[in-house]
């Protein structure tokens, strides 16, 4: 694994689907002097405010529009030659709404970080904070995980809870959870550009 401890910032694609308020997050961080890692590059399913936001950032920036390929096996390939064109120490989902498949996994696999708005293993998919709303819990959050095949199933990193307020709508909420999202996700990348995330099964150690 890749680490700027060997010298050099891990170069990072984001991968994001909608308004890019995370993506944005992490680009802003990267520009801290003694910042591990440096964002090269953002790929997206669809034009949306995230490639806007890393336009204006000056990055690379790739869309792959599923409807653009015969079925989702060929999507999938051609994201995976997308992002290798990129030479991603790490991959990081950010909001990116399509599932990856096998050609990205047996590309990237270990190095694909995700941020979902929930405590997984609790509401998975893509209606975290819907779903934890209409479910009446208390208390929500976020997770970070390291992606695997299954749908937000791969080893937990990091997880903070947020309340949910009597008059929370998902709107509301989840602008919320956003909030401690963005930090934890700027936290947890740079942890794992300094080489200290350490992997056992289903066990992730921070150093
Ligand atoms: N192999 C994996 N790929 C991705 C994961 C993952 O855990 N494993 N996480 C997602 C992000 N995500 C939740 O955090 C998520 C996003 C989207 C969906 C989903 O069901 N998407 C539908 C299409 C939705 C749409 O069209 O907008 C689909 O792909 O059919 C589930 C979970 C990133 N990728
Ligand atoms: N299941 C995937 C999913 O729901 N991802 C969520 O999309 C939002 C993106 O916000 P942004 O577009 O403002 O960065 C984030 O809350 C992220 O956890």
């Amino acid at each position: 694994m890749v680490s700027a401890e060997s010298g050099a910032p891990c170069r990072v694609v984001l991968l994001a689907s909608g308004a890019g308020t995370l993506a944005q997050s992490v680009l802003d961080s990267a520009g801290g002097s003694d910042c591990p890692y440096r964002v090269v590059g953002l790929v997206s399913d669809r034009h949306c405010e995230a490639v806007s936001r890393a336009e204006d950032a000056g990055l690379s920036t790739i869309v792959i529009r599923p409807a653009d390929h015969p079925d989702r096996s060929a999507w999938d390939s051609a994201l995976t030659e997308a992002v290798c064109g990129m030479r991603p120490d790490w991959i990081v989902s950010a909001g990116f709404m399509r599932i990856l498949g096998e050609a990205f996994l047996g590309e990237f696999a270990g190095r694909v970080l995700n941020t979902h708005p929930a405590l997984l293993p609790s509401f998975p998919g893509a209606h975290a904070v819907r779903d934890a709303l209409a479910y009446g819990v208390m208390v929500t959050g976020c997770t970070v995980h390291l992606v695997d095949a299954g749908v937000d199933t791969g080893p937990v990193v990091a997880q903070c809870a947020v309340d949910v307020l009597s008059d929370d709508t998902e709107s509301s909420l989840h602008e919320r959870i956003k909030i401690v999202e963005r930090e934890l996700l700027v936290d947890i990348l740079e942890a794992a550009a300094r080489g200290r995330l350490h992997i056992e099964g289903r066990k992730v150690h921070l150093s």
